[in-house]
């Protein structure tokens, strides 16, 4: 079973009447994040344009975790739209509203009403690194290589 800890989690005024994220199934690894564009003015992403998209939300997560915006696989099969950042880090000590910057990879319009699930944000762990300077690394059978080093 998932381990869960605890969110706050804050609706702005344009968020109001949308539902709170929700995993949708048992194990879901992924909240569903909606579009908290106004009612009857859809925003349009004409093939290739990209926008930030409003979810109405705020959060406040644990030290020591992130949320991670990624894209939902349906709209990226279905319509070719995906997070173009993704995945998109929310840090722990951000409080700004949550925004996730759709892109539009389909040949035709995607249109995001009110309420579109376009995205889905997952809670993980952080390990924070202590960088030490050293005049050489380590050795290791792979050294330097990389990038197809392997071969196909
Ligand atoms: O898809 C995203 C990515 C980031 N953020 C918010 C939360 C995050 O904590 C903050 C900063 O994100 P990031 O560090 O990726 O942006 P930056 O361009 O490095 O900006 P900054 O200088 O503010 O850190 O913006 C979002 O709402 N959606």
């Amino acid at each position: 079973m998932s381990t869960k800890v605890t969110v706050e989690l804050q609706r702005m005024a344009h968020a109001q009447g949308l539902p709170l994220p929700a995993y949708q199934t048992t194990e879901a690894a992924g909240l569903d994040l909606m579009a908290a564009v106004p009612d009857g003015e859809p925003v349009t992403l004409a093939p290739g344009q990209y926008a930030l998209v409003p979810t109405g939300l705020a959060i406040a997560l644990p030290a020591g975790h992130e949320a991670q915006v990624r894209p939902r696989s349906g709209l990226a099969a279905k319509h070719g739209v995906t997070v173009l950042n993704s995945p998109g880090t929310i840090d722990a000590d951000y409080r700004g509203e949550i925004k996730v910057i759709l892109i539009n990879h389909g040949a035709v319009p995607f249109v995001i009403q009110r309420g579109e699930r376009i995205a889905q944000m997952v809670i993980a762990p952080v390990v924070q690194a202590a960088l030490v300077p050293v005049a050489e690394l380590p050795a290791t059978d792979r050294a330097a290589g990389g990038f197809g080093s392997t071969g196909r």
